[in-house]
């Protein structure tokens, strides 16, 4: 079984390939890295190892990998082939791998009629759906309806915290222990595909907003406070106080928007968030607030893991959510000048103020309560 993945970066590597290849999966990465493809060329297999007490390690085997940029018809024939296709290149990527994507599922199309299921694992509401509306429009009207019944789409929910990481050995990456793969199962064409280690359900929502408004809520808050505190790691940041407490505050918010919505236990998801801080503290883990921070453009979108759940609170709870506020003000004073979105935002605000910065990026508009909130706390 052949499975081809764009994105051989730190959940490439460290959780999806892994699991692929632990499933009897010869794994293909894409990737633009050429340091990273040409190494797995070399070698093919790279170390995995626990980010715990025993620091446990496996090896994983049986990988090559391909440059979409020099050799976009390899990747082309491989996806003609494929049994799989997954990708973890991050939400942004997704529109330029929709090209060559595309160009592979045309090209099965007029050989192999057997049925692909494509699965993104990006930290994103609806990331898969992207990807095919993405592909979609590079396929003619005819190839789009033969497509429906041969390739399958299912949005997906991944978890498990892979820092930025230099290592001598440039393929060897470290991993927390905890992990969880969630897919949509109604999306699937074929056979449901055997992988240990994913959980196949018919209603994705509850799980992905569980995911991304807890963990992705949480570590994003830390991020943003800790840098505005000079710290330099999420560890660091858990680990102060005031900082704590607001993310546990903003965390409880989230949390009773998703009891409310989804008739959560409430016991259950206080143990989901306790066990997410304690991920936090991982003292095997340095994990940098920038990396956490990263793209606040994105984390600051609407339905992203800031606006989104304070949204709710507000129109769903018809409450003020005063700690997931202070984390949209922390997000909106991340000055960090290696992040470009970062950049961006400061330039808006610049500009506009913060109006205006809350409109074009997590279009709130002005007689929103939010924003009055929210300039409230910045003030
Ligand atoms: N790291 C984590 O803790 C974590 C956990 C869960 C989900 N995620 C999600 O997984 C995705 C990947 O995150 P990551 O941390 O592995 O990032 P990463 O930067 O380590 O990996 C991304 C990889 O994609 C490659 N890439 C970039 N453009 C490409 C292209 N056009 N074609 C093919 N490959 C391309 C990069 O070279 C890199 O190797 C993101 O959506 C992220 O939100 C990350
Ligand atoms: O990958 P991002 O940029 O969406 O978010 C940064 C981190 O919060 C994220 O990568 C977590 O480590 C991950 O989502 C844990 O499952």
């Amino acid at each position: 079984m052949l499975a081809v993945h764009f994105g051989a970066g730190n959940i490439g590597r460290g959780f999806i390939g892994k699991l692929l290849h632990d499933a009897g999966y010869k794994v293909c990465f894409v990737d633009v890295n050429t340091e990273i493809v040409d190494l797995l060329n070399q070698r093919n297999e790279y170390r995995v190892v626990l980010a715990s007490e025993n620091q446990e390690e496996v090896v994983v085997k049986d990988v090559f990998a391909i440059n979409s940029i020099t050799n976009a018809e390899d990747v082309i024939d491989h996806i003609a082939e494929a049994d799989l296709v997954t990708t973890a290149v991050g939400p942004n990527i997704l529109p330029i791998i929709a090209d060559v994507l595309a160009k592979g599922l045309q090209k099965r199309l007029q050989g192999s009629k057997k049925p692909l299921n494509i699965i993104a694992c990006e930290n994103m509401i609806g990331g898969t759906t992207l990807l095919k509306e993405k592909v979609y429009e590079k396929l003619s009207d005819v190839e789009k309806i033969v497509s429906d019944q041969s390739f399958g789409f299912p949005d997906a929910a991944v978890d498990r915290i892979v820092p930025n990481q230099v290592n001598e050995d440039k393929l060897m990456v470290a991993v927390e222990p905890f992990y969880e793969w969630v897919v949509d199962q109604s999306k699937i064409v074929g056979e449901i595909p055997k992988i240990e280690g994913i959980t196949f359900v018919d209603d994705l929502e509850p799980f992905i907003e569980r995911k991304l408004f807890t963990v992705n809520t949480g570590h994003a808050i830390t991020a943003y406070l800790g840098y505005q505190a000079g710290l330099e790691t999420i560890k660091e940041a858990m680990d102060n106080e005031e900082v704590r407490s607001i993310v546990e505050g903003a965390l409880k918010e989230s949390g009773s928007v998703l009891i409310e919505k989804y008739q959560f236990d409430a016991d259950a998801h206080m143990a989901y968030i306790d066990k997410i801080i304690k991920r936090f503290l991982n003292p095997f883990i340095s994990d940098e607030v920038t990396r956490v921070g990263r793209s606040p453009i994105r984390k600051l979108g609407p339905t992203d893991r800031l606006i989104s759940p304070a949204k709710q609170f507000s129109e769903l709870l018809g409450k003020e959510p005063l700690y997931l506020v202070k984390g949209i003000a922390a997000a909106l004073r991340y000055d960090y000048e290696k992040d470009e979105e970062a950049v961006q935002i400061q330039e808006t605000i610049k500009q506009g103020g913060y109006e205006q910065a809350l409109r074009d990026y997590c279009k709130l508009e002005k007689d929103h309560p939010l924003v009055g909130q929210i300039i409230k706390e910045l003030n």
